[in-house]
């Protein structure tokens, strides 16, 4: 992998873009698969996962736990379950996966695990998992402001049961108790309360993980699911392609009237990604799925949306990039989840979007984007794989265009400039 200069100047092309692009591994399965595996009653094989910052931190903290995460020649990981241990750092980098899924595991452990991460994961909320974990019998040290470094003190059991959680500011409070709950003792119910829960596929592809490795869960009443305690099953299994990621480079054919193919889309999938293709048609794109994957063809301009990504919020930076270039304003709502994702992404796509000609105004859940004259500009990416993703996007179409930091992109794309690089010379592998 070539080093990238800092800033990074994003290639712009005035002409279409014509390529394929294949995508590595799904964070989000390739994260939930581990912490399974690590939790099942034998060896379990992951085909194709994602190997990037945040994964590589998940196989970490599980390692550090007692589990054995082999790297195959093949690139697959082997994962071989051992007693959960205590006494031990985990450091959860800004991956919102791991500061929220292995705190249940590590209630399992026969000691103490002390979790800290990045500066900015310092700022992202914890406090709901760990109430609920303190709720279902676990205890947990933290300074009193309910944020990172935390300790989970594990006594190798967690008595579970029925517990309530505001989980609106994010799905994966929900998802990480339900990944570990076959292993309470009582498994759990999780009932949310509050504002209507984000990125609920998210929750769907936990629900659906756990029941493809024998778990049974009940989850036919909206915002409330019942795990029951009981084995998990090895697994062996192919991660699909990271959709979100690929939300990047099928934007390149939104902006440039090209077009981009990427092989292997699922034709079943729980990931919110593929969410991507509603978007990008109702923004002129024309979107086909086939056997052989999906290919966006471009508009000779994007049009303007007015779309709810509460569902889908890891889309907003990306399709907020093509937003900054339509031929008229977008409203991008149900995403005030997002304040708390890798950085405030409200404010962050506001500053950057208008650092290049747009008009931005951020309100309680939406952005509103007024395309405006373009011009070039140096683009600050808050630490925030998707911001930089975004900003390659705008770079696209925008000649000019600086991305500081586009190493961050690493955190779930390993080589994100030299794909995209490849994708602009129109080389990318088939
Ligand atoms: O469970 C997961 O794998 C994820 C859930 C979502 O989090 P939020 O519910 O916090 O938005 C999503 O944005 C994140 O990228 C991955
Ligand atoms: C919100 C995201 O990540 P995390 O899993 O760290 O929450 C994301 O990838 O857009």
């Amino acid at each position: 992998m070539a080093p990238h200069p800092d800033p990074w100047p994003a290639p712009s092309r005035p002409t279409p873009v014509d390529a394929t692009v294949r995508l590595p591994g799904s964070k989000s399965l390739t994260n939930r698969y581990l912490v399974l595996a690590a939790l099942a009653d034998g060896p379990s094989r992951l085909r194709l996962p994602l190997r990037s910052r945040d994964t590589e931190l998940m196989a970490a903290a599980l390692r550090a736990l007692g589990t054995r995460v082999i790297d195959a020649p093949d690139g697959d990981w082997i994962v071989e379950p051992g007693p959960i241990r205590g006494g031990v750092d985990v450091d959860c980098g800004l991956a919102g996966t791991v500061m929220r899924f292995v705190p249940p595991v590590a209630a399992l452990a026969d000691g103490p695990v002390r979790f800290d991460g990045d500066p900015g994961a310092r700022t992202r909320p914890v406090a709901t998992g760990l109430r609920a974990l303190r709720d279902l019998g676990v205890e947990i040290s933290d300074d009193g402001d309910g944020r990172m470094p935390f300790t989970v003190h594990g006594r190798g059991e967690i008595p579970g049961g029925r517990v309530e959680m505001d989980a609106s500011a994010s799905s994966q409070f929900v998802s990480g108790l339900l990944l570990a709950a076959p292993r309470f003792d009582r498994g759990v119910t999780v009932v949310h309360r509050g504002d209507p829960l984000p990125s609920a596929p998210h929750v769907v592809m936990t629900v659906e993980a756990l029941r493809d490795a024998g778990v049974t869960v009940d989850d036919c009443e909206p915002d409330r699911w019942t795990v029951d305690p009981g084995p998990i099953l090895p697994l062996d299994v192919v991660v699909e392609p990271d959709l979100s990621n690929a939300a990047a480079f099928l934007a390149g054919a939104m902006v440039t009237g090209g077009r981009i193919h990427v092989p292997d889309w699922p034709h079943h999938t729980t990931q919110a990604g593929d969410h991507i293709r509603d978007v990008f048609d109702a923004m002129g794109g024309d979107v086909a799925l086939d056997r052989d994957g999906l290919t966006v063809t471009g508009p000779d301009r994007p049009s303007g949306l007015d779309v709810d990504l509460h569902d889908a919020g890891e889309l907003t930076p990306v399709v907020a990039a093509v937003a900054a270039v339509a031929d008229s304003p977008s409203w991008l709502r149900g995403i005030s989840h997002l304040r708390g994702h890798e950085t405030d992404r409200l404010a962050a796509l506001a500053r950057e979007i208008e650092k290049v000609g747009g008009r931005v105004e951020v309100t309680e859940d939406a952005l509103h984007v007024v395309p405006g004259p373009p011009r070039p500009a140096t683009i600050h990416t808050y630490a925030d794989h998707r911001m930089a993703m975004a900003a390659a996007v705008l770079g696209l179409a925008i000649p000019g265009v600086l991305v500081e930091d586009v190493a961050t992109t690493g955190k779930t794309l390993p080589d994100f400039p030299g794909m995209w690089e490849a994708m602009v010379a129109g080389t990318a592998p088939a």
